[in-house]
């Protein structure tokens, strides 16, 4: 099934993270620092915790620079028609059949055509049987906004209750991929967000009635496992963003395997 492929696969990772970052520590652990101190696999496990959230905080920053300082659709437009560029692409918008709503969202982001990643992988996440699929490309080439995209083209507007799930690694992407969602959402008003992070609390008992939640591991796992917030039996999209970040991050990589299953 889609499902215990996606698990299968997600373990096959793991255990390929979890071999190399052994390979890592020992190789720590006899490395002397500059005061000639021999590092304890206690120290060299926390530089590598470290480097983890190194790495969410840059892709934070390239997210914040982008959306701060560069405000230029010239730019993208002609990276666009070069075929060199991974934002090239040569399908438009229209041909992935989106709501109207969406697709005058997509535009008023000022999205003219699809990247090489969102032309390859959203015809997969808006397939019908829905596929599961993991995606890699590099940084700033459109996966937010592909996996955005996807995630409210599955929303039901009338069903009032949790039909897709994000999680992303820290507090700070998330709202930052919530931004998004609102930005393309736009045209779309009937759908409504809801953010499963540290500080929104809710009562026990409270059911949700937002379409979307995206939120960071622990958060969202107490939402669906203790207080019962969102039945995930329910969700029909489940995004896990930063995934190398996310399986490389212990309490993160436990977290997201018992919400996915
Ligand atoms: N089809 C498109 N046309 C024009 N601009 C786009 C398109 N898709 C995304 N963008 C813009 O390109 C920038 C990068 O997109 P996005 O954040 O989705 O990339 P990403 O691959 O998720 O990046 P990261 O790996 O850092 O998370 C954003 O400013 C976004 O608004």
């Amino acid at each position: 099934m889609a499902t215990d492929s996606w698990a299968l696969a997600v373990d096959e990772q793991e255990a390929a993270v979890k071999s190399m970052s052994n390979l890592q520590i020992k190789e720590e652990k006899v490395k002397p620092d500059t005061n000639g101190v021999i590092k304890t696999s206690a120290a060299a496990e926390k530089t590598d915790e470290e480097e983890k959230e190194d790495r969410a905080a840059q892709s934070l920053l390239n997210k914040l620079i982008r959306s701060n300082l560069v405000d230029n659709t010239n730019q993208v437009e002609v990276l666009q028609r070069d075929p060199s560029s991974p934002l090239y692409s040569v399908k438009s918008f229209e041909e992935l059949r989106l709501k109207p709503q969406l697709l005058q969202g997509v535009y008023a982001m000022g999205f003219n055509r699809p990247s090489k990643i969102q032309e390859n992988a959203l015809p997969m996440m808006l397939a019908e049987p829905p596929q599961n699929l993991i995606a890699q490309s590099q940084s700033g080439t459109g996966k937010t906004a592909a996996f955005v995209l996807a995630m409210l083209s599955r929303v039901e507007p009338a069903e009032r209750y949790p039909q897709c799930l994000c999680l992303s690694p820290t507090y700070e992407l998330a709202l930052q991929t919530g931004k998004v969602i609102e930005q393309m959402g736009k045209f779309h008003p009937e759908l409504k967000l809801a953010y499963a992070v540290r500080g929104n609390k809710l009562e026990r008992g409270q059911k949700i009635s937002e379409h979307i939640v995206i939120g960071t591991p622990g958060t969202v796992l107490d939402w669906c496992a203790k207080l019962k917030f969102i039945d995930p039996k329910k969700i029909k999209v489940f995004v896990l963003d930063e995934a190398d970040v996310m399986i490389a991050t212990q309490g993160h990589q436990d977290q997201s395997i018992r919400i996915q299953r």
